[in-house]
């Protein structure tokens, strides 16, 4: 194995994520500089009308802002419009100013505005944590509106600029593993060998399956490095749970990270029962409820150690609110002199009271760019374990990674990875890389596919391998062109879906070793409580073909699309009202069979179909049905699923995207209704030409005709 240049690599990621952050924030400046508020505010990108309702002292002596709807605009409902402003978000809050001649104006002040990040969104509100310590707050009308978010690049940047200046005495032995510069500790490659002394171990879930048990074995006897690639619904997180737990057992401290707050979340949840001596960092807000007792911020004002900081932050707040209520300029100066001396303090006591609760933990959870923050600065941690690793940036993986000594990776490169902005904006050869890719090959497509692909297909791949280190390329697949299949086990039994639906993926994706559990395989929608047995509810798997010109696909109005499409991709969105009535109709008639909406979900790989769906009043209709797009419904699973796939006519290009067509066929447990027009997909990509011919043989199919489909 050629290894890697450790400098070379960290440089061209940073090139890279310089690139992503240029294309983050060019979208930003155009959205904000050029548009009005109100088209912001129609793609999601802003909320207007709202008003300052409270303020308050958060973690880290920051000023926390509720934001609600202006009573004025607000009527009977004060929930907040439909907006696609998420937690994390960084964005900016200013003063509305309302008639149409002042749009650049208000425009003006977006950019001046006060500066924050998301903490909580909710119906009726969204609170922002201040980046300043000193806010002058509006009294009037305020709107907000997102920015390029600059912070997890930050810490990207700050941790691949620490790998480039590595010097040779520097580099780690795992390092060196991770990049190919020396190979991973040799281990019996039977697991079952007596010298690793598995025979002994005590399982904490007995009912771990044989793919899980191996899988286990790998992570537990790997000294730097180990995959555990977990195929949809195949018990990733269970196996990561009792990896924990065999971990700790043997005394060793974790450090277990995942690319979002959910995904780490899900662990928490998980581990709470096993009564493990645990913590979560991360803002409150941004936690489920139910791992609260764990997050370091409840911790710091419920524990004992936290009082002495909580008679300061109490004191804060009495202060702040004082600001509010003067206008005196003098005053209000004094007070904010206060408050700057009672923060260094707040930090100084907040500091030491987190180190104390740090330090006594064996688990330490995070996000992976939570995990460069302060409170993990000089911890030494024996193994990091990261969740969806596929769906994590390599140079994200590298924050909880510099100083680390093992690490077990566990995610589906088969899945989508993370979402990239910038993508192919800038393509980067490693050489040594792609040789070793392109030898590995094989095993990472798996033979049946390269087959199938035919010559120039399997040509074309190699060709893709060498040019493609981008940021795309993810450190769970660079790890396996790098070391190969010893490194990684697969987990195979799925206990999601009925064997119908999972017969595709598995054959096309996962070399035909899939097995869908007992518990699963042949369960229906009719096996549900309440509902009765109909011609819809007893298939696994339906298609409807649109094929034959009479369900025309739409590119997505061309001037919303330029103004707000930047970020949405709205803008190439394509959408479909024949195949939407369609999907009205299918979701009707399980309704009227019995299924509950809350077990069903429409998909679609375009946001303009979920745009449209929406319009047509499907969640009003069906009050708990979910919308979404396949990338947001990565991870999520439902009894129902009915996937819009739009294309019509067209030339396919986005959708014929392997792992996003995995995602959207891999989500239901008892029924994949697929709604698409045969012939333009079939044309789409070889994969998708399978997928139809698979369907027409393996599904119930029916022709969709327009006259048969009740309007309204
Ligand atoms: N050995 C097992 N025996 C019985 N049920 C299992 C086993 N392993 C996993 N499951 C069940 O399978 C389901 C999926 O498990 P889990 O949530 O761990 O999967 P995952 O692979 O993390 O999910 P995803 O596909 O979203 O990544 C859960 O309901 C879990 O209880």
């Amino acid at each position: 194995m050629k290894p890697t240049d450790i400098s070379t690599f960290a440089s061209h990621q940073l090139s890279l994520l310089q690139a992503e952050l240029d294309a983050e924030t060019a979208e930003t400046t155009l959205l904000i500089s050029d548009t009005p508020p109100s088209i912001l505010s129609r793609s999601g990108h802003a909320i207007l009308n709202l008003q300052v309702s409270s303020q308050r002292t958060g973690l880290g002596g920051k000023t926390v802002l509720e934001l609600s709807l202006d009573p004025a605009v607000a009527g009977a409902d004060s929930s907040i419009p439909e907006h696609n402003i998420r937690v994390g978000d960084i964005v900016s809050i200013s003063e509305q100013i309302s008639g149409s001649a002042k749009k650049r104006e208000k425009n003006e002040a977006g950019k001046r505005g006060i500066e924050g990040v998301v903490l909580k969104v909710q119906r009726e509100g969204v609170s922002v944590a201040s980046g300043k310590d000193e806010v002058d707050i509006p009294n009037g009308k305020v709107w907000l509106v997102k920015l390029a978010n600059d912070v997890t690049y930050k810490r990207m940047n700050q941790t691949m600029s620490k790998l480039q200046k590595f010097t040779d005495s520097e580099l780690s032995p795992f390092i060196r593993v991770l990049f190919g510069q020396s190979s991973p500790t040799p281990i019996p490659k039977d697991l079952n060998d007596p010298s690793l002394g598995f025979d002994k171990l005590k399982w904490v879930n007995p009912s771990l399956n044989d793919s899980q048990k191996e899988a286990l074995k790998l992570a537990l006897a790997s000294r730097e490095v180990a995959l555990i690639h977990g195929p949809p619904g195949t018990g990733k997180t269970h196996t990561l749970i009792e990896l924990i737990l065999q971990l700790l057992q043997q005394n060793l401290r974790l450090l277990v990270c995942g690319p979002s707050n959910i995904s780490v979340d899900n662990i928490v949840e998980r581990l709470a029962p096993h009564k493990v001596p645990m913590i979560r960092l991360g803002h409150p807000a941004r936690l489920l409820p139910s791992v609260l007792n764990h997050s370091l911020d409840v911790l710091t004002r419920t524990s004992d150690a936290a009082e002495i900081v909580q008679d300061i932050r109490k004191e804060m707040d009495t202060k702040q609110a004082s600001i509010r209520k003067t206008r005196n300029g003098r005053e209000r100066r004094v007070i904010y002199g206060e408050l700057k001396e009672l923060r260094k303090e707040f930090r100084e006591r907040e500091r030491n009271c987190i180190d104390t609760l740090v330090r006594g933990s064996k688990v330490v959870l995070a996000t992976l760019h939570g995990a460069g923050g302060f409170h993990l600065k000089n911890q030494q941690f024996d193994v990091v374990i990261i969740d969806e690793a596929s769906q994590a940036l390599e140079a994200q993986c590298w924050v909880p990674l510099l100083g680390a000594k093992k690490v077990v990776l566990a995610g589906d490169h088969l899945q989508l990875p993370p979402t990239i902005k910038s993508l192919n904006s800038k393509l980067v050869t490693l050489p040594t890389l792609a040789k070793k890719a392109e030898k590995d090959g094989e095993e990472r497509m798996g033979k049946s596919e390269q087959n199938r692909e035919g010559k120039i297909d399997s040509q074309k791949d190699k060709a893709t391998k060498e040019e493609k280190v981008t940021l795309e390329t993810t450190l769970f697949d660079r790890l396996l062109a790098l070391h190969g299949p010893s490194i990684k086990k697969m987990l195979t039994t799925q206990y999601r879906m009925h064997e119908k639906i999972m017969a595709f993926p598995s054959a096309e994706l996962y070399d035909n070793k899939l097995i869908a559990d007992e518990s699963v395989k042949a369960r229906l929608l009719k096996d549900l409580p309440e509902v009765t047995d109909t011609e819809e509810t007893r298939e696994p798997l339906i298609f409807y073909d649109t094929q034959g010109g009479d369900f025309p696909e739409k590119a997505e109005d061309e001037e919303v699309g330029k103004k707000a499409g930047a970020g949405m991709s709205l803008g190439e969105s394509k959408s479909n009202e024949g195949e939407a009535a369609v999907v009205k109709m299918h979701v009707k008639k399980l309704v009227e069979a019995g299924v509950k909406p809350d077990d069903i979900a429409v998909v679609t790989p375009y946001n303009a179909q979920v745009a449209l769906l929406a319009k047509m009043g499907m969640k009003e209709d069906f009050p708990g049905l979910e919308l979404e797009s396949v990338d947001g419904f990565q991870g999520r699973e439902k009894e129902a699923i009915v996937v819009s796939l739009v294309r019509s006519g067209g030339e396919v290009g986005f959708l014929s995207e392997k792992r996003r067509l995995n995602v959207s066929m891999t989500r239901p447990k008892r029924q994949l209704c697929v709604i698409g027009d045969s012939e333009t997909l079939a044309k789409g990509s070889k994969f998708l030409k399978r997928w139809m011919a698979h369907l027409e043989e393996h599904s119930d199919l029916r022709y969709a005709n327009l006259d048969d489909i009740p309007t309204g």
